[in-house]
């Protein structure tokens, strides 16, 4: 046995040198390419703006191809080389631009039979990286990973191999090969490399990389994207592609793939920007790290939905019921009201006097009514209508001049008005008038106006009722905005408009003649994450939209999300079951309405890679109450640990204190304490000393995030905080890649074996 064990280890051993020297002969590679890129981008920098406009455009594009590689090869890959597959002969002879055989199915030929069986040649061996690098005569040492001749490394399966014999992941770091993991396609078959015979190394890389302890940043998946995930990070970008899946099925992993794949198939198209919607900053700062590591950043911005506006954070949470109110459509009505009644707050003048021709011109508090009235009679944003209203004040001035009749000839009547427009206009007392009864509004200050409770009951009449106006006012009043009133200010600004003002040149910088240098020399002052906060910022529209854990956007969040993606492709994410918000029939309408008339492609992905089957099971009871008939999806892993239930008698604090402090000792990553939304606070006092491994998070802030473990306090407290509390407390059961302890109160009525109600069979 233990020479059988060393036989192995050696054939691993020769096969980790395998791929070592080819890991070396990349790197060797890289180094010519470096040095090619520096000596262009340094050239290009030298002569800035010489040259003939086809000279400077044909520069551009080596300084563009020079510039992605240096600045790629210049970030730290962890694993910078993690795959290979070993393909038979394809069945035509065509090669692709990186110089591999574009043929999926094998030729009819490539596999033969003997009397021992059937058995083959490999005919190409493809490495796939995070970029793709040829070597000086053009072969492919490495295949970009979003290649097309990539994808069966993704693909293949021992039902449907294509060419694909073998397939290994390699692990390495830094330029140290670590491991190889194999997988045969074809086991069938006896297959040859170079005379040999084909050696296969273990299994499992899938498993290994779920079993790895998590950290507070989420890793990349580009090693082992699994089949069904490969199909949506490379679905056609031209439609909208919608992916549901259950908790831990990848799709937050799979939604920042496919924006690095985007890139890489057009790079020109989504240099527009991909936007990434995700719920919540805690999430952001999980996710951030994973474009980075595929080799992208600077086209991408993720941004969590209460920061969508520029100059908005949310920092606080609304209640349930209030949240309902402002994330729905009737706030539409009742921001239109308030937009146009805010006209009408301050010192708003009840009179216009005005001296034109040598006569006094009033026009007194109905007639100003009126005008008013019948400007605001369509839809127009309330700020550009101000000319309007002047023009119509002018009107209304002149009539009374008793000028009108005073010529017959057109051109010189025209001339008189005109005379008398710019008379009335240049006056201090008409400009004064018209700065405080058409002030300009800005969505900020109609928002402050909306807190006050009697003057918001007027514009929410017949909308919503009294308690509502109350509960709504008062949230107003608060500090800090919630995540909810970021929509309410976008939407406000949609409604009031941004009137035209000349905009400031920026002073040219000599080396802005070359498209797309900017953004790929690291050495230039602005970082790459400054460039992108920056376009951010900028940016008020996309050309793709990624909404991750989309179904919890209210309706009033599609319509901001919308308008930053109208002419944008797009993909959304989501689990109807996660769902923290109650109306989803009125949010299917505003997303379809964000999302148009695109044709629309649909995923869905079937497999949870985070939860052991022991932790889904226990969170399936819960599915089964939350959406009865929702299958949930089938767990890859087992630990044998099944959850543990600790019941809190009297002191909830030293109970969660001490199943953390014990979850600590247990796992090497995180645990995350979830609690109710009102405990968040209370929460993280309890960890107080246990580190920064262990953090606590209220119930809704849990979306999306994972911990080695999790304690879930008070499922009862969980499900009793909104209408769509069950669903929220299927979020908090699916958090744990390892372990999970569920502390109970009183509320939660613990059976003997400290089961909470809600949690048993
Ligand atoms: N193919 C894969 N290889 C390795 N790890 C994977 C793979 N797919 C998903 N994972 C891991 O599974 C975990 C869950 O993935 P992710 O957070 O993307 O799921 P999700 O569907 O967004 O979950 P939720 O709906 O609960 O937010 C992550 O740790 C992710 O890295």
């Amino acid at each position: 046995m233990a020479a059988q064990e060393a036989a192995v280890d050696s054939v691993r051993d020769r096969e980790i040198l395998v791929e070592q020297d080819h890991l070396d002969q990349v790197y060797r590679r890289l180094e010519e390419k470096i040095h090619e890129a520096e000596f262009l981008m340094d050239d290009a920098a030298k002569r800035g703006q010489v040259g003939t406009p086809g000279a400077l455009a044909e520069r551009d594009a080596q300084v563009f191809r020079a510039g992605i590689h240096l600045n790629r090869l210049n970030s730290e890959f962890e694993d910078f080389l993690f795959g290979r597959i070993d393909l038979l002969l394809g069945k035509d002879g065509k090669k692709g631009p990186d110089g591999a055989y574009t043929s999926v199915e094998p030729a009819e030929d490539a596999v033969r039979t003997d009397e021992t069986g059937q058995y083959a040649d490999i005919a190409e061996t493809l490495h796939i990286g995070r970029i793709g690098v040829l070597d000086s005569d053009y072969a492919p040492l490495v295949i970009d990973w979003r290649a097309p001749a990539a994808a069966p490394f993704y693909r293949s399966t021992p039902v449907d191999p294509g060419r694909v014999v073998r397939r290994r992941v390699i692990r390495s770091k830094g330029r140290r090969v670590l491991g190889v993991e194999d997988d045969l396609m074809r086991p069938e078959l006896t297959a040859r490399l170079g005379g040999a015979m084909l050696p296969v190394i273990g299994d499992g890389a899938l498993m290994a990389a779920l079993g790895q302890a998590r950290t507070h940043t989420m890793r990349d998946i580009v090693s082992s994207i699994q089949a069904e995930q490969d199909l949506v990070i490379r679905a056609p970008a031209a439609s909208v592609t919608e992916v549901s899946g259950g908790p831990g099925t990848g799709k937050t992993a799979v939604a920042l793939h496919r924006a690095a794949y985007l890139l890489y198939q057009d790079r020109r198209r989504y240099a527009g920007g991909i936007l990434v919607v995700s719920p919540t900053p805690l999430l952001v700062a999980y996710t951030e790290g994973v474009l980075p590591s595929l080799g992208e950043e600077g086209q991408v911005a993720i941004r969590a939905v209460g920061s969508l506006v520029d100059g908005a954070e949310a920092t606080t949470y609304d209640d349930p019921a209030v949240a309902r109110v402002k994330g729905s459509l009737r706030m539409l009505k009742v921001l239109r009201k308030a937009a146009r009644g805010a006209l009408e707050l301050g010192d708003t003048p009840a009179r216009l006097r005005v001296v034109a021709f040598g006569r006094r011109l009033e026009l007194e508090n109905d007639e100003l009514r009126r005008i008013r009235h019948n400007v605001l009679g369509g839809t127009a944003p309330v700020n550009l209508l101000r000319p309007r209203a002047r023009r119509l004040l002018l009107d209304a001035l002149y009539a009374k001049s008793g000028a009108a009749g005073r010529h017959t000839d057109p051109e010189l009547a025209a001339e008189l008005r005109s005379s008398f427009d710019d008379d009335v206009s240049s006056e201090d007392s008409f400009i004064d008038f018209l700065d405080a009864w058409w002030p300009e509004l800005n969505p900020r200050g109609v928002l402050a106006a909306m807190a006050d409770e009697r003057r918001l009951g007027r514009w929410a009449r017949r909308v919503l009722n009294p308690g509502e106006v109350r509960r709504l006012a008062r949230s107003l009043r608060r500090d800090g905005l919630s995540v909810h009133d970021v929509a309410v200010l976008d939407e406000l600004q949609a409604i009031l408009g941004v009137p035209v003002r000349p905009r400031k040149k920026r002073e040219a910088h000599p080396l802005d003649q070359l498209t797309g240098l900017e953004e790929l020399m690291p050495q230039r002052e602005e970082s790459q994450r400054e460039r992108a906060e920056r376009l951010a910022a900028e940016r008020t529209e996309y050309a793709h939209v990624i909404v991750d854990e989309a179904q919890d956007l209210t309706p009033m969040q599609w319509r901001m999300v919308g308008r930053r993606g109208r002419h944008a492709t797009w993909t959304i994410v989501g689990d109807p079951a996660q769902s923290s918000w109650s109306d989803p029939d009125e949010a299917a309408e505003a997303r379809d309405d964000a999302l148009g008339t695109r044709p629309r492609r649909r995923f869905e992905l079937t497999v949870n890679y985070r939860n052991p089957s022991e932790v889904a099971e226990l969170a399936a009871r819960v599915l089964t109450l939350a959406m009865p008939g929702m299958v949930a999806p089938r767990a890859v892993r087992s630990t044998g640990l099944r959850p543990r239930f600790a019941v809190a008698r009297d002191d909830l604090e030293r109970t969660v204190r001490q199943e953390t402090q014990r979850l600590l000792d247990e796992v090497d990553g995180t645990v995350g304490v979830v609690v109710a939304m009102d405990r968040r606070e209370e929460a993280a006092r309890w960890l107080d000393g246990l580190g920064d491994r262990a953090v606590a998070l209220g119930s809704l802030e849990a979306k999306g995030l994972e911990y080695d473990a999790t304690v879930v306090v008070s499922p009862a407290e969980i499900a009793d905080e909104s209408p769509a509390g069950l669903r929220v407390l299927y979020v908090a059961l699916t958090r744990a890649t390892q372990q999970l302890t569920v502390v109970s109160g009183r509320r939660d009525e613990p059976d003997a074996d400290g089961v909470p109600d809600l949690l048993r069979d």
